[in-house]
């Protein structure tokens, strides 16, 4: 089951196609994160899905209705929350009040109480709008977008500007959500929180779709190394194992291949006669990946865990988005 199944979508805002004929689905019940650069075409996608902005061209299904039918889209919109990356809010009402006011646009909505226990922000019901901070601002975003029980959220970086404490707070909940079955679409530039809440990853590039999978997916088929690392041996005379380099005084190794990298350091000490002391190995993370994968367009080590628009999506069950022909 799919809470969005779209299909073949193309956008031309009248100088020329911004979204080529893509495709994008998105399992009941998951997180999937949608990344790429400025300009790439993802808010572009969001909005046609959001039933925000019209599409030229392509088929859309959102929980089975098209948010571009005036009548669907009126039902999506007490079915799906959108949480912005800024929202005005009036500033003089108190959390409270503004959370009722919410309610009364939904059949079956939440109660304040429940929904405030919800995003961890009781103690400030009485509080005025304008006397949140940051991080409570944030929660009272999530707050009013659970309001309505919906089915499907879009998240715009539900946690920039939170301190650690409170991101991983969203973090948490935002994970509850799928658990009890909430689909949710996220955009984030932080791939740390990308890689820990996403069930799927789409990176879409020039209006296309270049990689899907899951994190894991992506940092394996991805052109980003593993660091191996170790202190500089003394009396070795400068010399280093083949392929590595010296780095404030870190004999480095970059590689897709760490347990043979770790043997042939082994035997090299060996045949030196040292110690290798200090060793660390640091796998690429989602983050190294996505750079890997923007600098070097959509080349990758593993076939299979992604690759250019349709193939990346059809041969690889883990997979959803791509180009349809
Ligand atoms: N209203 C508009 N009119 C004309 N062109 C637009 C409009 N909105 C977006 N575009 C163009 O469509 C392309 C995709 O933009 P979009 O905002 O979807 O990208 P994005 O991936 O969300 O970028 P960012 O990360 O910077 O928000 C860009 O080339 C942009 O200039």
């Amino acid at each position: 089951m799919y809470a969005i199944n779209a299909t073949d979508i193309t956008k031309d805002y009248g100088k020329g196609e911004v979204l080529h004929g893509i495709s994008y689905q998105v399992p009941t019940g998951r997180i999937a994160a949608l990344l790429g650069p400025n300009g790439a075409g993802k808010t572009t996608l969001i909005e046609i899905l959001e039933g925000h902005r019209g599409r030229t061209s392509g088929r859309v299904e959102v929980l089975g209705l098209d948010p571009g039918n005036r009548r669907d889209f009126a039902e999506l919109r007490t079915r799906m929350s959108v949480v912005l990356q800024q929202t005005m809010l009036e500033p003089n009402l108190s959390v409270r009040d503004i959370l009722r006011r919410h309610a009364s646009y939904y059949p079956d909505p939440l109660g304040v109480g429940e929904v405030l226990e919800q995003v961890e922000l009781t103690e400030k019901r009485s509080a005025l709008v304008k006397s949140l901070s940051g991080g409570q601002r944030r929660r009272l975003d999530l707050a009013l977008a659970l309001t309505g029980r919906p089915e499907l959220l879009f998240l715009d970086e539900p946690t920039t500007g939170l301190d650690p404490v409170s991101r991983r707070r969203i973090r948490a909940l935002v994970a509850g959500l799928r658990d009890s079955g909430t689909t949710v679409v996220l955009t984030s530039h932080d791939l740390t929180e990308v890689q820990e809440l996403a069930d799927r990853v789409d990176v879409i590039r020039d209006g296309d779709f270049i990689a899907s999978g899951t994190p894991d997916e992506l940092v394996r088929g991805s052109a980003a190394f593993t660091v191996v690392e170790f202190a500089e041996p003394e009396g070795v005379g400068g010399r280093l194992p083949e392929g590595a380099e010296l780095v404030n005084g870190r004999v480095r190794i970059l590689t897709d291949d760490q347990d043979s990298v770790v043997e042939r350091v082994r035997s090299w000490a060996e045949d030196e006669g040292t110690r290798i002391t200090g060793l660390t190995i640091v796998p690429p993370t989602l983050d190294d990946a996505y750079v890997a994968m923007i600098e070097n367009g959509s080349g990758g080590r593993a076939p299979g865990a992604h690759g250019t628009g349709k193939s990346g999506a059809a041969e690889n069950g883990a997979l959803g988005a791509g180009k349809s022909e």
